[in-house]
């Protein structure tokens, strides 16, 4: 019953945000959100829509502004020619003045509503990009700060794909929205209602047959469809196959596996070939054809209507610019309705990419700390509180699975903790929660008495310093890459990459501190890199130095280096190193054996292998033979 309360308690607020947020973001749960509500997806990417868009909003009312007196100018135009055909070319009163005045009218008012439409899509697709601008910034701002329970499970390629093209996706829905939807909807209601005052029963005519436009592009969409979803998925299959290849180049041309990548590829590459080979057939076969037919049905059948009207007489001279003035209308309500009909395929797609942007954007950040309390830098800490605390600490990762069981550790200011055990023991665990990358419960550790979770952020990272198991590098210059955005001083970054053994190489490269490193650091061996890595760490000048496998990649001779390294910071900083290979911790000041996420041995190297049988005796008597 106890452990059951201990192993709840242990479920911590992280985990359970962690739960939350990778069913929020991986792709089938969001589908499952898409599709027990479209309605709320379309509501968020909306309100998320509005949101961006909010400093441009004037923008957006006088685009809507515009493009209404571009419509009213573009209908005005076949009306202007049918006063030119009644009043003047067929009464053969041939007025030139009043003629060059309609005429020029005719020309003035296209060319103008072109023109307005040209800027107000400029100007909507201005305040798109700067949507999309923003929205992007928010987004990864977001990402940056979730706390780190989020990407164990949150799957990268997803995550990249939300700041890119997710957010890229919202552009679309405002090019789509607002442009295309808003001016065609302007355009045909302008033209329903121009032909209305015209010739109601024509207009009926015309309004009657639209309906099949709409079948016509709706049939279009059901068909290509399956195409058009395939051809996507290969798109990202291509995109992946390049990325897997070129990350893993090494391991493929060891293999001699490039002819087998460049085959499949090529299948794949086909494969879309054909599925878009079979979107641009239905286009062309279907699309295209059945609504120019529908053109010429629209077109005969309302010369028809004009030849009943005429009823055996010539037709009534005023109607002859009727006729011409609903044929240039029948274009401008055909391709309206194309347009708004083609764009909702699209707009459901970026609705759903939009609301997926949101649901990231609701995920929780990681939890504020030490609003209005001391810091870790705090000052009146009693002499011999120890630098950390560590008090029966359990943790678990995923319910009932505790991988930390009651540990107990207090590390004194200045010294030199090892921690070893085996593979899965719990290590990095530890060094996680100590590094408040999971939240620990509550009073579970504290730094310099201080409980972990009432040190402010900043505070916190400064008295912190990671060298982590793979020593990340920034495609940047050796010195960006120890600075890591702090904006330290020169002589700080120096200094730290001589106290880290790494001034010499770094000095050895063609331009020194301003050597471009290439992409995670490919120009570097390993061991160099992780000098790097330190050097890094200790520019951040920290309290607490926290080592995992620093040492894991590098030669006896750079491993004594970094020994040096550490045991000349003795005494001003705290460290805590994880280490498998044993000799890199063998003169700390304690080494603490974890097994299956307890402490089970602890003491100094000797003290621990005059423990016969002992863990720690055993696994360093093994490393001695494997050498
Ligand atoms: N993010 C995680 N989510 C769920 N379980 C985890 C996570 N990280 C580690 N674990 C589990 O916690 C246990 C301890 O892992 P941890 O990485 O702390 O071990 P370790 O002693 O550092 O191992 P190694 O020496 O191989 O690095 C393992 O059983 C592991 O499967």
């Amino acid at each position: 019953m106890q452990a059951e309360d201990t192993e709840n308690r242990a479920r911590t607020r992280a985990e359970k945000g962690a739960e939350k947020g990778v069913e929020k973001v991986e792709g089938k749960n969001v589908e499952k959100g898409a599709e027990s509500s479209h309605a709320e997806s379309a509501r968020r990417a909306y309100g998320l829509l509005k949101e961006a868009a909010a400093p441009d909003r004037h923008h957006l009312w006088w685009a809507v502004l515009w493009l209404a007196i571009a419509a009213g100018l573009e209908v005005v135009g076949p009306l202007l020619g049918k006063r030119l055909i009644d009043e003047h070319l067929l009464p053969r009163v041939l007025d030139w003045p009043a003629m060059a005045l309609l005429l020029g009218a005719v020309v003035a008012t296209g060319c103008a509503s072109t023109w307005l439409r040209y800027l107000q899509l400029v100007r909507l697709s201005g305040l798109a990009m700067r949507s999309v601008q923003r929205l992007r910034e928010r987004v990864y701002g977001h990402v940056l700060r979730l706390p780190m329970a989020f990407f164990d499970r949150a799957i990268t390629g997803q995550l990249v794909s939300r700041v890119t093209n997710d957010t890229e996706a919202v552009k679309g829905l405002y090019i789509q929205v607002l442009f295309v939807i808003l001016d065609s909807t302007i355009v045909l209601a302008g033209t329903i209602l121009a032909m209305a005052w015209l010739d109601w029963r024509l207009m009926s005519l015309v309004v009657a047959l639209m309906p099949c436009v709409l079948l016509i592009v709706w049939l279009y969409q059901r068909l290509s469809a399956p195409a058009v979803a395939k051809a996507r998925q290969l798109r990202s299959d291509i995109n992946a196959q390049v990325a897997e290849s070129i990350g893993g180049m090494s391991v493929l041309q060891a293999n001699n596996a490039q002819a087998r990548f460049a085959e499949r590829f090529s299948r794949t590459n086909e494969d879309q070939y054909t599925q878009r080979v079979a979107e641009i057939r239905a286009n062309a076969w279907l699309l295209r054809p059945a609504l120019d037919m529908l053109n010429v049905v629209l077109l005969a059948s309302v010369i028809w209507l004009f030849g009943q009207r005429a009823d055996g007489t010539v037709l009534g001279v005023a109607e002859v610019g009727v006729l011409y003035a609903f044929i240039s209308y029948i274009a401008r309500v055909i391709e309206p309705l194309i347009q708004i009909t083609m764009q909702f395929s699209q707009l459901q797609q970026s609705v759903v990419a939009t609301a997926r942007v949101a649901t990231l954007l609701d995920e929780a950040g990681a939890p504020e700390h030490g609003k209005g309390a001391p810091d870790a830098a705090n000052e009146t800490a009693a002499p011999g509180t120890p630098a950390i605390d560590i008090r029966h600490l359990d943790f678990a990762y995923v319910d009932n699975q505790k991988v930390l069981h009651d540990l107990s550790l207090q590390i004194p200011q200045g010294a030199f903790y090892g921690i070893v055990g085996h593979t899965g023991s719990g290590k990095s665990t530890l060094l996680s929660l100590l590094l408040r990358y999971y939240p620990a419960p509550r009073g579970s550790i504290l730094m310099n008495g201080v409980p972990l979770d009432d040190i402010g952020h900043d505070a916190f990272r400064a008295s912190m310093g990671l060298v982590p198991q793979d020593p990340f590098l920034l495609a940047a210059s050796a010195r960006d890459n120890i600075d890591m955005g702090r904006n330290l001083p020169v002589e700080r970054i120096e200094r730290a990459a001589r106290a880290a053994h790494a001034h010499d190489f770094i000095m050895a490269l063609e331009d020194g501190y301003d050597t471009l490193l290439g992409e995670g650091g490919s120009r570097l061996s390993s061991g160099q890199k992780q000098l790097i890595a330190i050097a890094r760490a200790l520019a951040g000048e920290p309290r607490v130095l926290m080592l995992d496998e620093a040492t894991s990649r590098i030669d006896s001779a750079t491993e004594q280096v970094v020994q040096q390294a550490l045991d000349e910071l003795r005494g001003q900083v705290t460290i805590i190193a994880i280490a498998h290979r044993l000799s890199t911790i063998r003169d700390a000041d304690r080494i603490v054996v974890l097994n299956h996420g307890r402490i089970e041995e602890s003491g100094s190297h000797d003290a621990l292998m005059r423990i016969e049988g002992g863990l720690y005796q055993r696994l360093y008597l093994l490393q001695q033979l494997a050498a």
